[in-house]
């Protein structure tokens, strides 16, 4: 479970995120929606602590990430956004480091891999560098190394973008698989229907605010259109102050 309360973020002149409040729950699918520069991977990277915020607070399994953010830490699996791998090493090996980076190590840490690459259809070549990896290779990887210490909790950012049509519906499977394993999930992206096609439950910002929230047929309902694009468009149009024709 993972709580955002009040969050904002200013980097210089530019107001990154204002008020973020956000909530996701176990066995859920949370989508944080919104346009580029919305503020969505600033508002990721505060809960996963990449980054403190100047004020609010962010809970992940009721430890304040603020005050504990190794505790915190542990419960969390995070994908951020284009992901670097370690080229040089293996996608097993690229896995193993953030293992041991979380305290994991010997036989458990090498079945914990092991299930992982088996899960996520790894063999073909995880023993392969990973400099030549495909898109999809890297992202299974990356996600692989988001879980190997195994959290409840997973942050994904745009985890689709630049995946080819197959590699999407693959991935959206596997997240399906890991709500029904009860975990937390909570993804960005900057397209609806791919919230849409996901979600339980979304979360749409605009300009560092909430702007609707809600279960998809929710949000219909709220913003008056059968269309979800249409509905994050009306959203988005809102917040501007614009009344959409
Ligand atoms: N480290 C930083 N320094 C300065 N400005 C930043 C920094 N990180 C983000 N910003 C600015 O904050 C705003 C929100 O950025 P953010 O990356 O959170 O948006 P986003 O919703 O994830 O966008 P996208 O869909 O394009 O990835 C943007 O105006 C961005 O330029």
């Amino acid at each position: 479970m993972i709580e955002a309360s009040a969050l904002k973020k200013r980097f210089g002149e530019v107001q990154a995120v204002h008020d973020v409040t956000l909530s996701a729950r176990d066995g859920e699918i949370t989508g944080l929606l919104g346009p580029n520069g919305a503020g969505k991977s600033t508002t990721l990277r505060i809960i996963s602590t990449a980054i403190r915020a100047d004020s609010g607070s962010v809970s992940v399994d009721g430890i304040d990430v603020a005050a504990q953010p190794r505790e915190a830490r542990l419960a969390m699996g995070v994908m951020p956004h284009n992901a670097g791998l370690y080229p040089r090493l293996s996608g097993r090996e690229n896995i193993r480091y953030f293992g041991e980076l979380n305290g994991l190590g010997g036989e458990p840490l090498d079945k914990a891999i092991q299930r992982l690459v088996e899960r996520l259809e790894m063999e073909a070549f995880v023993d392969r560098p990973a400099k030549g990896y495909s898109q999809g290779q890297r992202l299974k990887t990356a996600l692989a190394r988001a879980m190997v210490h195994g959290p409840g909790n997973l942050i994904l950012d745009e985890p689709t973008s630049g995946l080819d049509v197959m590699a999407t519906r693959a991935l959206r499977e596997l997240i399906r698989d890991l709500r029904r394993d009860g975990y937390c999930i909570l993804f960005s992206s900057h397209v609806m229907q791919e919230v849409a096609a996901l979600c339980d439950r979304i979360v749409i910002i605009a300009h560092g605010r909430v702007v609707a929230r809600g279960r998809p047929d929710e949000l219909l309902a709220e913003l008056g259109t059968d269309n979800l694009e249409e509905a994050f468009v009306r959203a988005i149009a809102r917040e501007d102050g614009e009344v959409p024709a």
